[in-house]
């Protein structure tokens, strides 16, 4: 080829098949080129060899770096990773959501707090505190106008839910006891947008001691746990982002209720304290160890439904300061495998509740139970009765095979198989302990029963002077006497639920919030405490009159709390309309019956 015979070329002097293959590698090269070409005059083809050196001096330097960082990771930094399906991720995102650095990052994922790990954030004190306030702002005039204003304010309120702030996804840096931390929030595998099962947290820090991490990670704890201090958490079991794997929510925590609120025969409910106590002796536990006796406990509490059951189990919780978790049985998607699962995260002392456990598929026989979930455990008695969803000869129906859920040897194995946790109390609450099949109230499933019935008259009088008599925090801010002595109008704050009972005590109170207010106490709010010190002095008097109209062995407490509770500021109009309530309530109860015997009558005949 002579040396003036040029090459065909399409923009400088590559060849047709070099622009080819720089278009296939940089795509929109030939374009790019032709355009700076026609409009700059500039020839990229010139300066190709220069740009590929860059590109792949760029390439190298890149790996490198990546490289040199791995190395750093690895050798140079400390990392703590934190999952979402664990407890410490929500002690960690409750830590991060409370500090004003976190507050001040520029990107973040926005919620309310009924979400996830926020939820719960405002607590039943907040709560009620900002309710006070409200009505303290309210309380002057007339009373319905209070009313209106107060809700107002409230319904305005709770439409304006409280943001949170996290860190969103990706790398933030934060001091923590001044070294510099690093946060990276990932949410690994994709996953569709809503599924949040895969988030992850990473902390770092530098250096290969990592005590700063757990430092950190410790006081995350604290603070979660301090939140909880005097409170009854709940946990609830449920299927995680509704697939078949089942775990412990927290679904809330509320202040403990009272055990003297829970009207029940005092021996009865001290012969169930006392052997909670006891079982959580160390002593016990040593003993049942040397005595290789698995160390478990159980409890069934049984009586028609509103007697009072769910009412003890939350009591005792709150006494004991044990958690409580509940689980309902009846759930489709729950099967051995998941509440074994669940069983065996239950933390060393606490409290499982299993609700309405004759309602759920574990009222079958376990002859009726599929066979591979049989235990070789005692069999099942004759005396069991026929059930739904059991034939005649004791199988499962097909209807019933097809419901899924949890049976009888599922439920035996995971609370007393030989893998079941130990530690734990359980406490099962029926209302038909008929029901139930006698393997699940053996010793050693179930180790005590306690009885709940209809009450009595000592129970009613019980039940009205725990209703009207006051309790410390029953007065509002507003309605107990400001203190205006510093100048300031902070109101009075009082101590959580304690009977006042006493009427001299509430006297003393008058008289030493009137000292305290130097004499300018506001005239309506002490004549509002002048009448709850006399109403107190008649509550025993009022409790009897009831309790004389009320039958005993009729009514549930909960029927009598209902009424009372349409009467709740006015006693003796609960006393006057007590008569007319009973017959009210015997005829709806008979017409009840009536149209459940009608009903069974039908189904027969069908
Ligand atoms: N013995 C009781 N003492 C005090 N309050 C009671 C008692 N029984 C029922 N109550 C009141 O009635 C309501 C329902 O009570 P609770 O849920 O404890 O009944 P339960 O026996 O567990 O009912 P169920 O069998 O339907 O679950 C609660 O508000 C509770 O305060």
């Amino acid at each position: 080829m002579s040396s003036n015979q040029t090459i065909p070329t399409t923009t400088g002097p590559l060849s047709t098949t070099d622009t080819a293959m720089l278009e296939v590698l940089v795509p929109g090269y030939g374009f790019m080129s032709r355009m700076l070409m026609s409009y700059l005059n500039f020839d990229v083809s010139a300066y190709l060899q220069f740009l590929v050196g860059v590109a792949v001096f760029g390439a190298s330097a890149r790996y490198t770096l990546f490289v040199i960082w791995a190395y750093f990771n690895e050798f140079f930094v400390s990392r703590a990773e934190i999952r979402l399906d664990d407890e410490a991720f929500h002690y960690l995102m409750f830590w991060i959501s409370r500090q004003p650095h976190m507050k001040n990052t520029n990107r973040f994922i926005a919620g309310i707090k009924t979400n996830s790990y926020w939820s719960d954030n405002e607590t039943d004190e907040e709560d009620l505190e900002r309710d006070e306030e409200d009505e303290d702002k309210t309380s002057t005039g007339e009373k319905s106008d209070t009313f209106d204003s107060y809700w107002a304010k409230v319904t305005t309120r709770d439409k304006y839910k409280r943001m949170q702030f996290t860190p969103s996804e990706g790398c933030h840096y934060f001091w923590y006891k001044n070294r510099p931390l690093m946060l990276e929030r990932i949410n690994r595998d994709g996953g569709a947008w809503y599924v949040m099962n895969n988030e992850r947290i990473f902390l770092s820090c530098l250096g290969r001691n990592p005590a700063i991490l757990k430092s950190l990670l410790a006081e995350a704890q604290q603070a979660y746990v301090e939140r909880d201090k005097n409170r009854t958490v709940i946990y609830r079991g449920s299927r995680v982002n509704a697939g078949q794997t089942f775990n412990w929510y927290r679904c809330m925590a509320r202040l403990p209720r009272p055990l003297s609120t829970v009207i029940l025969d005092q021996e009865q409910k001290h012969d169930f304290l006392d052997d909670i106590k006891e079982y959580l002796h160390p002593r016990t536990r040593r003993w049942y160890t040397n005595r290789g006796i698995p160390y478990r406990r159980g409890y069934l509490l049984h009586g028609p439904p509103g007697t009072g059951k769910t009412s003890l189990c939350f009591a005792a919780a709150g006494l004991l300061g044990l958690k409580l978790y509940v689980l309902d049985l009846n759930s489709t998607a729950l099967n051995e495998e998941s509440l074994s699962a669940l069983f065996s995260e239950l933390p060393r002392r606490c409290i499982v509740l299993l609700e309405d456990v004759d309602s759920a598929g574990v009222t079958k026989t376990r002859a009726a139970a599929p066979a591979s979930t049989s235990t070789p455990d005692t069999p099942a008695s004759d005396a069991t009765p026929k059930v739904a969803g059991v034939e005649a000869d004791g199988t499962a129906t097909k209807e019933d095979d097809k419901k899924g859920g949890i049976t009888l040897s599922g439920l035996l194995n995971v609370i007393d198989g030989v893998a079941a946790s130990e530690g734990r109390i359980l406490i099962m609450t029926t209302n038909h302990v008929d029901k139930l099949d006698p393997a699940l109230l053996r010793p050693g499933r179930v180790d005590m029963k306690v009885i709940f019935g209809y009450t009595s008259e000592a129970d009613i009088k019980e039940l009205f002077t725990s209703i009207y008599a006051t309790m410390d925090n029953d007065i509002s801010h507003s309605a107990a006497p400001t203190m205006h002595s510093n100048g300031s109008n902070r109101s009075v704050k009082y101590p959580t639920a304690t009977i006042v009972s006493s009427t001299a005590k509430a006297k003393d109170e008058i008289a030493q919030r009137s000292e305290k207010s130097n004499g300018k106490v506001e005239k309506a709010k002490e004549e509002d405490l002048k009448a709850v010190v006399s109403l107190r002095s008649n509550i025993s008097n009022l409790a009897s009159q009831f309790a004389a109209i009320i039958p005993s062995g009729e009514f549930t407490a909960a029927e009598i709390q209902g009424y009372l509770l349409n009467h709740k500021e006015r006693p003796e109009v609960a006393i006057q309309g007590a008569a007319e309530w009973v017959q009210t309530a015997r005829d709806k109860k008979r017409a009840g019956e009536g149209k459940g015997e009608g009903e069974v009558e039908a189904k027969d005949k069908a």
